[in-house]
């Protein structure tokens, strides 16, 4: 047992040999760290000789991207292995194999999915990925389904939301997300051309109602076990393969959360391309694939949540009740693109945002994409008890952009 310390990459190495089965005997290991997220360290162990590799996480305690002075707990770890050994077990291929997971430093040594690519970087090269919405729809049906009071043996569900009380990880978005978007703090971080729009969340009185709806169900709807950070980041593609990672803000929380995460990393990329991609057909071609994902991703997860339902349930009065599973489902989506709102509109003006609008060389275009996501934010977000089926989400973002 060692006390916990940050590996070094000879730390990192002497522990990657410990693991059965990967690495030949002796073999001639490599470390480097490649951890590019907001919150841990991760090494890339190979063995350039065989070829075998694997991923080793830690958790520091500390939020990495703003230093010491924001203590985040080490259980993290902790809730990201659990939560992707249940999830394989549940959806099984679309996440990593954990293979090892070491409480006292707070590691989770998993299979290296260095052949795939992070999606947002995909996307931001215009790529399209055939399988995604096929297989991002099974992984949240079949995780969001079975960890629910819908589908899961009610007092073994009760267990488990203890055991995924997250409440570090959760402040992070009940700040970033649902609170520091509309008012002042130091926490922001927008560019001074924007200054107005930014000026316009905190004065629009119909948009903090809708704010403070959704912030109340993320704080009290215990609906499932959520992935809980599902944007294209954490999720790892090729053109026939999915693998989603980085489920360290899971807790039980409410569904459409995870479908709304989706779902606004999407209309993020969308705001974005009228820069990657510069050519207008092209540009209209790669925007109507992101908006046919938008539609697949609500249609697909709506069809195979119910068909889960109707095979699985567990609930006589839930299964049974006339109407019920109809209005459990249209409550998902409305709350799906009010979650997908409030997900936008922190990317553009919160602490933590996108490569997808950010890394825009040019200041116009910038510019352009923060406010065309501002408006596809904010609307879906005022929109988001009215809605009767996705096609109104869409006529949003479509409306949006012809305005521009
Ligand atoms: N299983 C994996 N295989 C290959 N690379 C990985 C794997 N997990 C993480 N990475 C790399 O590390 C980066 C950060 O991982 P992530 O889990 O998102 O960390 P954080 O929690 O700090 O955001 C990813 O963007 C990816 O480049
Ligand atoms: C201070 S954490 C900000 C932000 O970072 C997380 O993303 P990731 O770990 O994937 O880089 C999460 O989205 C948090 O809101």
């Amino acid at each position: 047992m060692s006390a916990y310390h940050p590996l070094t990459e000879q730390e990192a190495i002497e522990i990657a040999r410990t693991v059965e089965g990967i690495f030949p005997e002796g073999a001639a290991l490599q470390s480097r760290e490649i951890g590019d997220g907001n919150l841990n360290l991760v090494f890339h162990i190979t063995d350039p000789a065989s070829g075998k590799s694997l991923i080793m996480k830690q958790a520091v305690p500390y939020a990495k991207v703003v230093g010491e002075s924001w203590p985040l707990t080490l259980d993290r770890a902790r809730i990201e292995s659990e939560a992707l050994i249940l999830q394989n077990e549940l959806a099984p291929g679309l996440v990593p194999t954990v293979y090892k997971y070491d409480a006292d430093l707070a590691l989770t040594i998993m299979e290296d999915l260095s052949d795939h690519i992070i999606m947002r970087h995909g996307l931001i090269k215009g790529e399209s990925y055939p399988k995604f919405a096929e297989d991002i729809t099974t992984f949240m049906a079949k995780t969001l389904f079975f960890t629910s009071d819908l589908g899961k043996n009610q007092q073994d569900k009760k267990l488990l939301v203890k055991n995924y009380v997250n409440p570090d990880l959760c402040k992070i978005t009940e700040d970033l997300v649902f609170d520091d978007p509309y008012t002042v703090t130091d926490n922001n971080n927008y560019e001074a051309a924007i200054e107005d729009a930014a000026a316009a969340l905190r004065e629009d009185g119909e948009l903090h109602l809708e704010v403070a709806l959704l912030r109340a169900k993320f704080l009290t709807s215990a609906q499932a076990l959520l992935h809980g950070d599902l944007h294209t980041g954490s999720v790892f593609v090729t053109k026939d393969s999915t693998k989603v990672i980085d489920p360290e803000f899971a807790y039980y929380g409410p569904i459409g959360f995870d479908v709304g995460a989706v779902i606004a990393n999407l209309v993020l990329n969308y705001a974005g391309q009228g820069h990657w991609i510069q050519d207008p057909s092209e540009l209209a071609k790669f925007r109507g694939y992101l908006i046919e994902s938008v539609r697949d991703i609500w249609t697909k997860f709506d069809l195979k949540f119910r068909a889960l339902w109707d095979e699985h349930g567990v609930d006589r009065l839930f299964n049974s009740a006339a109407g019920y599973k109809d209005l459990y489902m249209k409550s998902l989506l409305q709350d799906a693109i009010g979650f997908a709102g409030c997900k936008v509109v922190r990317r553009i003006v919160g602490l933590s945002h996108v490569a997808d609008i950010d890394r825009i060389p040019d200041a116009a275009d910038r510019e352009r994409a923060q406010r065309l996501a501002l408006e596809i934010g904010t609307s879906l977000i005022k929109f988001n008890r009215k809605a009767d089926s996705i096609e109104e989400a869409i006529d949003i973002v479509w409306s949006a952009a012809a305005k521009q």
